[in-house]
C-alpha cells in the first residue's frame, strides 16, 4: 500500500486510513494458485453476477471496505436491500435504498460532476486524472441492479435510471468516478450486451445456465470452458474473473463476516470523522469547499 496520499487541503492532517489510496491495487481475493488478485477499480467499472447466495456482496464488501479506508474517496450506494451496503450508510456521501426518484436524481449530479471534471481535465490539457491532481475518487457501488432496472418505479423512472447508469459508466472511469454494481438475474433484461461491455472487470459467481454466465463474461465464454454454471454450489465466493483483454480467471473473493464489515465501517467513521487530526484553528479555505462541491 501507498504511503505517499497526501490531503488536498495540504495541512498535516491524518490522512483516513493511513497511506491507502484508491490509485494503489485493491486486493479482492486469490486464484486458484493461492496469488493475490487485485483490481484497478479507479480506472475500471466493475459488474458482478451470481445466483442468489453465490458470493457477490463479499465481492462488493471488499470494494466498499477498502474505498471507505482510503484517502479522498467518496462513497455513493445504492441498495434497494438495506442491508448489504448499509453498514457504510454514516459515512457515504449519498445512500439510496428503495427511492428511485432519489437515485435518478443522484446519478443526474454525478454525471454533472463528471462533466465538471472533463472541462478541468479539458482546461488542463490531459485526458485522464492522476493521483497526484488529489481529485476525491467518488465509487458508486449499486447493490441489485434489477431493482432500479426492473422493480421499483414506473417504466420511465426505469429507462431513465437505465440511461444515467449506461451515461455513468461510459465517461466516470477517466475522471475518477467508476461505478460498480451487481445483480442475481444475469439475464439481457437487465444487463444488455451494451452496457455489460462498458464495464472493464466481469465477475460470474455461480450462475444457473451456460447462458447467464455468458451474460456476464461476455458470448462465447462458456464454449471455451469458463462456464460460471460449473462452478460448484457449496464453493461459495469463488468465481470467474474477467479483465481487459485477459481469459478469465478462477478467483476466490476474500470472505468478510459481518462482524468484520462493521467493524471497519465503524473504523472507517472514526477516521473520517470531522477534524479528524486536524488542528484547532485550521479552518477549511472557501474557495477549496467550492472547488470539491464541484468536482
Ligand atoms: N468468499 C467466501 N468464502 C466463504 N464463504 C462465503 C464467501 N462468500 C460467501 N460465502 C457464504 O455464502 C453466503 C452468501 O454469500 P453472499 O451474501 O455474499 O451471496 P450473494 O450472492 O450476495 O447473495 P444475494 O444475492 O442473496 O445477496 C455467506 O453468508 C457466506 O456464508
Amino acid at each position: 500500500m501507498s504511503t505517499t496520499a497526501r490531503h488536498p487541503l495540504g495541512t498535516d492532517r491524518v490522512p483516513v486510513g493511513p497511506g491507502m489510496s484508491m490509485f494503489d491495487p485493491m486486493f479482492i481475493g486469490i486464484d486458484e494458485f493461492g496469488q493475490h488478485v487485485s483490481l484497478d477499480i479507479v480506472f475500471h467499472n466493475l459488474l458482478t453476477a451470481g445466483e442468489p447466495g453465490a458470493g457477490k456482496s463479499g465481492l462488493l464488501n471488499n470494494v466498499a471496505a477498502t474505498a471507505a479506508l482510503c484517502d479522498n474517496t467518496r462513497l455513493v450506494l445504492f441498495d434497494g436491500k438495506w442491508v448489504e451496503l448499509g453498514p457504510y450508510i454514516d459515512i457515504a456521501d449519498e445512500f439510496v435504498g428503495d427511492d428511485i426518484e432519489k437515485g435518478l436524481s443522484i446519478l443526474r449530479r454525478l454525471l454533472t460532476v463528471a462533466r465538471n471534471r472533463y472541462l478541468w481535465l479539458l482546461a488542463n490539457r490531459r485526458r485522464k486524472i492522476a493521483r497526484e491532481d488529489n481529485l476525491s475518487t467518488i465509487v458508486t457501488i449499486i447493490d441489485e441492479l434489477a431493482m432500479y432496472l426492473k422493480v421499483l418505479g414506473t417504466k420511465e423512472q426505469q429507462a431513465e435510471f437505465e440511461s444515467l447508469l449506461r451515461g455513468l459508466v461510459s465517461i466516470g472511469r477517466a475522471c475518477g468516478m467508476p461505478v460498480v454494481a451487481a445483480t442475481q438475474r444475469p439475464s439481457w433484461d437487465i444487463i444488455a450486451a451494451s452496457l455489460r461491455d462498458l464495464f472493464g472487470y466481469r465477475c460470474a459467481f455461480r450462475c444457473t445456465t451456460v447462458g447467464s454466465s455468458d451474460v456476464i463474461l461476455g458470448s462465447g465464454w462458456a464454449d471455451l470452458g469458463y462456464s460460471a454454471s460449473d462452478i460448484d454450489m457449496e464453493n461459495r465466493g469463488a468465481a470467474w474473473l474477467l479483465g481487459e483483454g485477459t481469459v478469465p480467471k478462477r478467483i476466490k473473493v476474500a470472505y468478510l463476516t459481518d462482524a468484520d464489515i462493521y467493524a471497519i465501517a465503524d473504523y472507517a467513521a472514526w477516521l473520517r470523522r470531522p477534524n479528524h487530526g486536524t488542528p484547532a484553528n485550521f479552518t477549511v479555505p472557501a474557495a477549496r469547499l467550492d472547488w470539491e462541491m464541484a468536482a
